[in-house]
């Protein structure tokens, strides 16, 4: 009872909070259930489902995530959530999944979420078991670019990884579920599940006297998705505590189907020292980057090709 109250007021406040928002910024409404239209389910996570959902009056189409106060509760996630609601609805980019607003009742919060029309990255990645380069060259092109806007803004996603990335409805990709996503320098507390695959190893080692750690924790994740775009599989899959090894060494073999200039952008992305790896505005001008990016002409023979 006592947690429930403090959700709620927890929830309340952020109720009120946006509430404030909302009235400095009359283009922003209050959202309710009843304005939407629910679809068809898109998707379910391990805190919520997703559904298809029009808005009545405007006919606009959006994706309405919903998320149990209860399952909230029970996964101590209340902070992650509030955090999600407070970082994603300030972000505007055209590579992050746009949070257009949120509103709850006494069960369920409800995230009014950018419909991404094709869905889940990892389904296609499974289903072409990997990318040929032009296309992964331009997907990192593009995550390269939201994370430029998020370092910028001093947000580090840390949970960059083909399970939390849509694709729109032109092939673009579209960073989701910032639910691990914090202000930079940050020290990690909560604790966390899922795969290790994707962890750099300063985040790794909580036990080190400083586990402050920057936005280059983003850097190394877009090394391994890189790595997983081309190969299929991530470079330090293995069992748990061999993947923490392998981690902490940097130990992982490119095989040799990979492009010299990917293989190139790969090791200058997973070093060890997280000051050493290459920053952001020199991945967008890497050659292995450069040589993919579509200009005009080349881009109307893709399509004829
Ligand atoms: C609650 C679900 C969840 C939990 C945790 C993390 C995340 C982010 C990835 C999510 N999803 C989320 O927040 N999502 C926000 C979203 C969203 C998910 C979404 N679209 C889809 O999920 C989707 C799925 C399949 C689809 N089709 C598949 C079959 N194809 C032939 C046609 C296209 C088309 C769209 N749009 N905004």
């Amino acid at each position: 009872a006592v947690s429930r109250s403090s959700d709620e007021l927890a929830l309340a406040h952020v109720e009120r909070k946006s509430a404030t928002i909302l009235i400095e910024q009359p283009s922003m409404k209050q959202f309710h259930l009843g304005m939407f239209e629910i679809g068809r389910p898109l998707g379910k996570g391990k805190f919520g489902r997703v559904y298809l959902a029009r808005e009545r009056t405007s006919g606009f189409i959006c994706a309405l995530k919903v998320l149990h106060k209860s399952e909230i509760q029970q996964g101590r996630v209340e902070k992650q959530v509030r955090r999600e609601i407070e970082i994603q609805s300030n972000l505007r980019h055209p590579n992050i999944l746009q949070l257009f607003g949120h509103f709850h009742d006494n069960k369920r919060v409800f995230l009014i979420l950018e419909f991404a029309g094709k869905g889940e990255l990892y389904k296609h990645l499974r289903k072409e078991n990997r990318f040929p380069e032009w296309k992964a060259s331009q997907y990192i092109a593009q995550m390269a670019s939201a994370l430029r806007y998020l370092h910028r803004k001093h947000v580090i996603h840390r949970d960059i990884k083909p399970e939390n990335i849509l694709v729109g409805i032109h092939g673009e990709m579209k960073v989701s579920d910032f639910g691990w996503s914090v202000h930079a320098p940050n020290s990690r507390r909560a604790t966390m599940c899922g795969t290790l695959d994707y962890l750099p190893p300063e985040m790794l080692k909580p036990g080190s006297s400083d586990n402050s750690y920057n936005e280059k924790v983003d850097l190394w994740s877009l090394g391994v998705l890189t790595y997983e775009f081309l190969v299929g599989e991530a470079p330090f899959e293995d069992t748990p505590v061999m993947t923490q090894r392998r981690i902490a060494r940097a130990d992982m073999t490119i095989p040799s189907f990979v492009s010299p200039e990917a293989r190139d952008l790969i090791k200058r992305l997973l070093v060890l020292d997280p000051e050493k790896r290459i920053p952001l505005e020199q991945v967008q001008t890497h050659p292995w980057i450069v040589k993919h990016c579509l200009k005009g002409e080349r881009a109307a023979n893709r399509e004829k090709s």
